[in-house]
């Protein structure tokens, strides 16, 4: 195996977890708080709702390793959606958990760490309010979930509610660069800007394309990146929108549909790249986008034909009073 090939084993997300609470990117009044609580001591029951791949499991991860150290190993019960957590092992394992002795730094919590909390059932949930209550002195719980509303409204009543919002693209840009920089990597600003744009926000996102892109072409342009992503090249979906007329539109758009790119990759892109249109009258984009968010709804719906995405096309030009 060559030298190359074992430095790309282990997935950057994982290399580059953050350990510190201070190393978090992005969401600086939540970090905040969470450092108070980790110098306080004492940690609240949490929930951390959020998109995915912004953070919330290494925040809760590297509050737990802040507020215990060397006790994280026997003070932490950690269940992911991988693990069963239903009503069973609410009432035997986290239970036991709870009923456990273990010696601690003064002040300190055992804490459960539920992982993807909206996928458990509200069967389960609910076997948590009586534990939760009891053990309060001993144990705390901090829940991650993407939507808070999942969790049934008892459990979030005893907790504290951290939303964690989209990472901004400068802010995963910062990121990026420590990790090109410390795997050496060779690429172009286009490159970057590709894997922020498909990332909308989401760091574990960006470091996966970036890995991707390393380990299958070496350099990180936007020709690459986007042959990873295999989504259609924002360019040319521009190109298409903004075309001069309603065939030279529909050319781009069937040679995009004969590359084998789904209607829903496709409609998705326009989007995207409408939202950042600079070049058009800001009515008329919004007009686009009404085009473009119809047509979306039906794709959705399950009608994500030829003939749908050309409708959305032909409309777009009447839009643009071609
Ligand atoms: N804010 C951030 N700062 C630095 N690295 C981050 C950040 N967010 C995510 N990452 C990177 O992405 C990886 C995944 O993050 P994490 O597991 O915390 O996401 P999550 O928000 O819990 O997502 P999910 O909802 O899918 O569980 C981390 O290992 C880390 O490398």
């Amino acid at each position: 195996m060559s030298a190359n090939a074992l430095k790309l084993e282990l997935p950057w997300v994982e290399k580059y977890r953050p350990h510190l609470l201070k190393d978090i990117v992005g969401n600086e009044e939540t970090i905040t708080r969470l450092q108070q609580i980790a110098q306080d001591g004492n940690m609240p029951h949490l929930i951390i709702s959020g998109l995915p791949g912004i953070g919330k499991t290494t925040s809760v991860s590297c509050l737990a390793h802040e507020l215990l150290g060397n006790a994280y190993s026997q003070a932490v019960l950690e269940l992911n959606a991988s693990d069963d957590r239903g009503i069973d092992v609410v009432r035997n394992q986290i239970k036991q958990f709870a009923q456990k002795k273990c010696s601690l730094p003064p002040g300190r919590h055992k804490i459960v760490i539920l992982d993807e909390a909206d996928s458990m059932t509200a069967g389960a949930q609910q076997a948590l309010r009586r534990t939760m209550e009891i053990y309060s002195n001993t144990t705390r719980f901090a829940f991650a979930c993407n939507q808070s509303n999942k969790i049934i409204e008892p459990l979030q009543s005893r907790c504290a509610i951290l939303r964690y919002s989209k990472l901004q693209d400068d802010q995963v840009l910062r990121r990026l660069l420590e990790v090109i920089q410390a795997e050496n990597v060779q690429y172009t600003n286009d490159g970057l800007e590709a894997i922020i744009f498909t990332a909308e926000g989401d760091m574990r996102q960006a470091l996966n394309n970036l890995q991707s892109t390393v380990a299958g072409y070496g350099l990180v342009n936007g020709e690459n990146v986007f042959k990873i992503v295999d989504s259609p090249h924002p360019l040319i979906v521009k190109r298409m929108l903004l075309a001069p007329s309603l065939d030279e539109s529909l050319a781009l758009f069937k040679e995009l549909w004969n590359k084998g790119y789904s209607a829903v990759d496709i409609v998705t892109t326009c989007f995207r790249v409408t939202k950042n249109l600079d070049e058009i009258k800001e009515a008329v984009r919004l007009e686009m986008i009404r085009e473009i968010g119809f047509a979306h709804m039906r794709i959705l719906e399950g009608v994500g034909t030829y003939l749908q995405l050309a409708g959305m096309l032909a409309k777009i030009s009447k839009v643009r009073g071609l």
